[in-house]
């Protein structure tokens, strides 16, 4: 368990209370060491795991009583947040916003990038992160422990590798449940009934796909299905010859680049 205190801007949204409710919940902070701040004032609705944790609508009042700010607002809401951090550790989960930028537009100088996904809602996030220099061992090692305490996580070597992978694995659930739709559209279109469509594509992708890593990697799994040259082969080659990974590649590439457009004008928005 840590000691700091543990303040997260945003903390009503999405990734906010998931982070929230997995260190409260896992013991990493206690309740009276976590604080949230949200437009109102208030979470929209209880969250269990996190108890009666302080929330407050100011975000300033958050920084003063936090050792350690999370960072977790949309975009084009950073320039609603107003803080100054100082040499308070940062940690910044804003998509497409980077280091340099956020240590500017929050007066930090000790800033982390991180980027969960939603499974974090489960507590199963992968968390690509990243650190400024000014950011020691101690408190690397600080960051690593709370990100594998949402999930697991990895310090990257640079910016673009985490852009990349905001592109990749920020998306979280996004690919899966579109091969998933993908899927559904085809059952409806063979005359499955909806019922059965969404219960056959649920077995597939929430269900068949957990064989993964359970003790086969998704190479070794491919090689198996594709050794019985039947009905899987002729899928899987199917999908690969009509451009499979040209598209999911293109689309992966077409989200890095978003991911690195720089998502708020930090110079056009400065505040104090
Ligand atoms: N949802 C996802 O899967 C992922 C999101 N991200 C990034 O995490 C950040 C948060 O995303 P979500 O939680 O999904 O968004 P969200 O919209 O669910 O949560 C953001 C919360 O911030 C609140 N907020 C806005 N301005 C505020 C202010 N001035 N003070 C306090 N609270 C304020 C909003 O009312 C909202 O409750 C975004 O920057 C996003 O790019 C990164 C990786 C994955
Ligand atoms: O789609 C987005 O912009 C955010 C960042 C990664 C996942 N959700």
């Amino acid at each position: 368990m840590t000691g700091q205190t543990i303040g997260v801007v945003g903390g009503a949204g999405w990734l906010g209370r998931s982070i929230a409710a997995a260190l409260v919940g896992s013991g990493f902070v206690q309740p009276q060491s976590m604080i949230l701040s949200s437009r109102s004032g208030k979470l929209r609705e209880p969250v269990e795991a996190l108890g009666d944790v302080r929330v407050t609508d100011d975000n300033r009042f958050l920084v003063a009583h936090s050792d350690v700010v999370i960072l977790s607002v949309r975009p084009e809401d950073l320039a609603s947040v107003h803080i100054n951090v100082q040499d308070k550790l940062l940690i910044s989960l804003v998509a497409g916003v980077p280091l340099a930028d956020i240590q500017l537009f929050t007066g930090g100088t000790r800033v982390v990038r991180a980027m969960p996904n939603a499974a974090l809602e489960i507590g199963k996030s992968y968390t690509p992160w990243l650190a400024n220099e000014q950011v020691d061992a101690v408190s690397r090692s600080f960051v690593q422990q709370l990100f594998a305490t949402c999930g697991y996580a990895d310090e990257v070597a640079d910016e673009a590798q985490l852009d990349y992978l905001t592109a990749l694995s920020g998306t979280g659930p996004a690919y899966p449940a579109l091969l998933a739709q993908t899927l559904y559209h085809d059952a409806l279109a063979h005359g499955v009934s909806e019922h059965v469509a969404r219960r056959a594509v649920n077995g597939v992708v929430l269900h068949a796909s957990q064989l993964i890593n359970q003790g086969r990697s998704f190479e070794e799994l491919l090689e198996t299905l594709k050794n019985y040259r039947g009905v899987s082969a002729a899928g899987i080659e199917g999908m690969l010859a009509d451009g499979f990974e040209r598209s999911v590649s293109g689309g992966v590439n077409r989200a890095f680049g978003v991911a690195q457009s720089k998502l708020f004008d930090v110079h056009k928005t400065r505040q104090g």
